[in-house]
């Protein structure tokens, strides 16, 4: 029996499509553990994998995104070899299965796994390679997007490995990292190189700085989406009753904004799910897709993402689809493929589980 509110359990079998979610932030505590032993790695703060899991989440509670990002040392750590990020990869593409996701685009820097002289390319097939053993396997599809880290000067070089890997598992492009006073600008080069290549990518924007990092990375940068967009409300009046002209833009090109409720409250560009500008921006029409961020930092899936907006704003099962569908527009993949998708995956399976809670 389905219920007419989406319970948890209910919402783990819809089929879910997943942009936004952070590789090196969704491990599980226990291989962290076991790849740190394996690996010679001292530095855990705990070692025990209950207390290790508890350890990051407290630690990722404290309003700050730069505080926030120190947490990743310690999985970047032990995902230095190719068997280390193999294995990752594929635990990651059967963790998002077994919650039910379909498609998924899961990001990571590959230049931050260069510590034990792998080369770039080594990197990215190892990753390529766990994604697909573990989404044949388990059931999902997942692409990858190649990270550029905005305080380094790497990102012309990572925007040309995306691109030599697009027709091999790699979907897109993406910069990360402490946004304040790292405008996207700084990385034009690459942006423009995509451009010309017809590649496409994302950026985080509006997460920990304001309107100016959306409209650069918009207007300048050419941003297929953006990571987290939440400040974009700093440019809507109080009840949505007035755009400003970079809102009105954003929503009128149905730029998607990848929102992660859980990891803003934790980095404090929300104070809570129930305050988040996600149910403005839903009401308004924005391009709203629904995202973890970081799973092991934030303790989330992305079915306990949606049980959360369910709960603060009441969504039900047609408002879960649209998410749903926003994100399936909005994924890096070639149209026939997305359509594909939506028409025999994700409308089959919400009609079934909408069709039950009429019953129930
Ligand atoms: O919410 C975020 N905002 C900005 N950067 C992030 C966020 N989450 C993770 N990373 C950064 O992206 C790198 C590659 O995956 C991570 O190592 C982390 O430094
Ligand atoms: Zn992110």
């Amino acid at each position: 029996m389905t219920s007419r509110v989406p319970a948890l359990e209910e919402i783990r079998r819809a089929p879910k499509v997943l942009l936004h979610d952070h590789l090196d932030g969704g491990l599980r505590p226990a291989t962290i553990a076991e790849l740190a032993d394996a690996h010679g790695y001292t530095g855990l703060p705990e070692s025990e994998p209950g207390a290790l899991g508890r350890w990051f989440r407290d630690a990722s509670d404290s309003g700050s995104l730069e505080r926030y990002l120190e947490t990743f040392t310690h999985t970047v750590a032990v995902m230095q070899t190719p068997e280390a990020l193999y294995r990752v990869a594929r635990e990651c593409a059967e963790d998002l299965a077994a919650d039910g996701v379909v498609y998924a685009e899961v990001r990571y820097a590959p230049e931050q796994h260069l510590v034990q002289d792998m080369t770039l390319e080594a990197v990215v097939e190892a990753v390529n390679a766990g994604f697909d053993d573990g989404g044949r396997e388990h059931g999902v599809q997942v692409r990858s997007l190649l990270t550029a880290m905005r305080h380094q000067a790497r990102s012309r070089e990572i925007a040309e490995l995306a691109v030599r890997y697009r027709d091999h598992g790699v979907a897109g492009f993406d910069i990360a990292g402490a946004e304040a006073g790292n405008p996207p600008t700084r990385h034009l080069d690459a942006f423009e190189y995509l451009q010309r290549e017809n590649a496409h990518f994302t950026i985080h924007a509006g997460e920990a700085f304001g309107l100016p990092s959306i409209w650069q990375a918009i207007q300048w940068c050419g941003a297929d989406r953006l990571g987290h967009g939440v400040r974009i409300i700093d440019d809507i009046g109080e009840d949505g009753a007035k755009l400003g002209r970079l809102a009105d833009y954003v929503r009128d090109k149905r730029i998607p904004l990848e929102m992660c409720p859980t990891s803003n409250v934790q980095t404090g560009a929300a104070r809570s799910i129930a305050a988040h500008p996600i149910g403005l921006l839903t009401r308004l029409r924005f391009r709203v897709t629904v995202n973890t961020d970081n799973r092991l930092m934030s303790g989330t899936s992305l079915s306990e993402e949606f049980a959360h907006l369910v709960e603060a704003f009441g969504y039900g099962w047609s408002d879960l689809r649209w998410f749903t569908l926003n994100a399936m527009k909005s994924a890096f993949l070639h149209f026939d493929e997305r359509l594909a998708l939506i028409d025999d995956v994700i409308k089959p399976g919400f009609t079934a589980l909408e069709e039950a809670a009429d019953r129930g």
